[in-house]
């Protein structure tokens, strides 16, 4: 695993936590302008997510780093995200369903704040990073 310091936001809460993880997946972009990424090729995907809160729980979590590692990489690690009802946009249909950097970012912070919801210290997801390449990644901030 490459550590690295990911631009961060300023809050007030107490706690801010970060999980790092990899997962190993294909994709391709089914639009006109995607040029070569419209063909199916892979990645290793690298997120760095960015998890803030007031208070802990009964184990003294913000939140379990497995729980986060198994949302995120237990569903993608070694799949093709096209084939994700989040991802499985077809040609000519809205963007927001393609696979892109973006649209996995925006992905993995619902997923992420969905969970969130349910817990009764009630964490939130500030932050999603994923990187695509080793030049290229986002940032979604809701
Ligand atoms: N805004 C976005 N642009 C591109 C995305 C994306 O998700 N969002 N995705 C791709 C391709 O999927 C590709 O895998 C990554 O592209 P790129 O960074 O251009 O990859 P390279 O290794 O060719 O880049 P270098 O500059 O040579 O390192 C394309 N665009
Ligand atoms: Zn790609």
């Amino acid at each position: 695993m490459l550590f690295q310091y990911y631009p961060s936001v300023p809050h007030s809460y107490k706690y801010e936590l970060h999980k790092d993880m990899n997962f190993a997946a294909a994709h391709f972009i089914p639009a006109s302008s995607a040029g070569h990424c419209a063909d199916m090729h892979g990645h290793t995907y690298v997120a760095d997510i960015t998890i803030v809160g007031n208070e802990l729980d009964e184990a003294g979590f913000l939140v379990n780093f497995a729980d986060l590692k198994k949302l995120i990489h237990g569903r993608y690690d070694h799949t093709l995200l096209n084939g994700h009802e989040e991802f499985n946009g077809a040609p000519g249909e809205e963007s927001g369903k393609f696979p892109t950097t973006e649209v996995v970012a925006k992905q993995i912070w619902e997923r992420i704040e969905a969970y969130l919801s349910e817990r009764p210290n009630r964490p939130h997801c500030l932050q999603v990073l994923v990187r695509e390449t080793p030049t290229s990644y986002v940032i979604y901030r809701p």
